[in-house]
């Protein structure tokens, strides 16, 4: 039989040993100087103009569209797990719905007004935000209105924008969160909201670090708002550019946002880090996205990943870096994991 060697070595200093700080469940929460909490996290809906919708996305697995009248039992749900807010993104399927302003985004009878005041009525508790954005309403695919040439319109697209998110406070949207990233749009919706007496009850929350992703694509399946030519690259952030970032937080504070975005998350942890500090007075909120989310699932299918330990560990990343509120598909499942005693 083989004896097993031992090399004597000198103790090491006490300084040295870390262990005994977290030899226990307790202490690893102790160590984790931030935890996710259900009130952290905003979840994601899309809503269509088919009552009766209920319709699996295919690269958003368990994600679903819905109908007014689905959304509603799935929300109630969600509400008893302990979900506090969503965040809505209509779907006008009707055939001829769209034009090249955008009409449908604010429609009375459309998705987004009818969801507002069916949750306001029927959910006194849940906090509703609802994204702003042309591209899902526009004929084009477009975030804003275009002039004959293609390029932003940039008036014309912030005053239209500037309607939209009034209309949507008007009927109850506790916020609204502009993600066209066309210059000028807080300011604009600002002075929309106070003319109409909106203001003090509607919070911007501004997707201000919005980058031209490649992870954005599920969405637009969901959405169906892939452009019909061209890409967001003038209006969307290039990927690479930080100051711009930082540009872009800097104007939307300065023109009202009550809160601040970045988005995508995961690879963008030194944008949220940089963004922690610059908004310190305001929440800054990170977005989990389509793609990140499909990423995920796709790898733990795979095996190479476990979705829970996974969708913990990228979570607990973007609050490491300094968000504080995070839009994400995993919501329902946190909502069940956070009961979990251990985690
Ligand atoms: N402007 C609309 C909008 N709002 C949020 C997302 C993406 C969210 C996601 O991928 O989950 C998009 C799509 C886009 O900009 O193309
Ligand atoms: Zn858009
Ligand atoms: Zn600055």
């Amino acid at each position: 039989m083989h004896s097993a060697e031992f090399i004597e070595t000198q103790d090491p200093p006490v300084t040295s040993i870390l262990a005994g700080g977290y030899n226990h469940p307790l202490l690893r929460e102790w160590q984790s100087e931030r935890q996710l909490h259900k009130n952290m996290f905003i979840y994601p809906l899309f809503v269509s103009d088919i009552d009766d919708e209920v319709t699996a996305i295919e690269s958003l697995p368990n994600i679903n569209r819905y109908g007014l009248n689905t959304l509603k039992p799935y929300v109630e749900s969600l509400i008893k797990k302990g979900l506090r807010s969503v965040i809505l993104f209509g779907v006008p399927l009707a055939p001829g719905i769209k034009d090249p302003i955008g009409t449908a985004a604010d429609d009375p009878n459309g998705p987004v007004i009818r969801a507002i005041r069916m949750l306001r009525e029927s959910f006194p508790s849940l906090y509703v935000m609802t994204d702003v954005c042309l591209c899902e309403y526009t004929s084009h695919g477009h975030c804003g209105i275009l002039f004959p040439d293609g390029t932003i319109d940039r008036k014309r697209s912030v005053q239209r924008i500037a309607a939209v998110a009034t209309n949507y406070a008007r009927a109850g949207a506790h916020s609204v969160a502009p993600s066209d990233m066309i210059d000028g749009r807080i300011f604009a919706i600002k002075q929309a909201l106070l003319k109409e007496n909106l203001a003090h009850k509607t919070f911007i929350m501004s997707y201000s670090a919005k980058f031209s992703a490649d992870l954005y694509g599920p969405f637009r399946d969901a959405a169906c708002s892939s452009p019909s030519s061209g890409d967001r690259k003038c209006y969307q952030l290039p990927s690479s550019a930080k100051g711009l970032a930082h540009r872009a937080i800097e104007r939307d504070l300065t023109e009202g946002a009550d809160g601040i975005i970045v988005k995508p998350s995961t690879f963008y942890l030194d944008i949220i880090s940089d963004a922690s500090t610059q908004c310190k007075d305001v929440p800054l909120c990170a977005y989990h996205v389509s793609g990140e989310y499909a990423m995920l699932h796709a790898a733990a299918e795979k095996g190479v990943v476990q979705l829970k330990q996974i969708a913990f560990e990228s979570h607990m990343g973007l609050l490491r870096a300094g968000a504080g509120l995070i839009i994400s598909y995993f919501t329902p499942e946190f909502l069940d994991w956070l009961d979990d005693d251990e985690l």
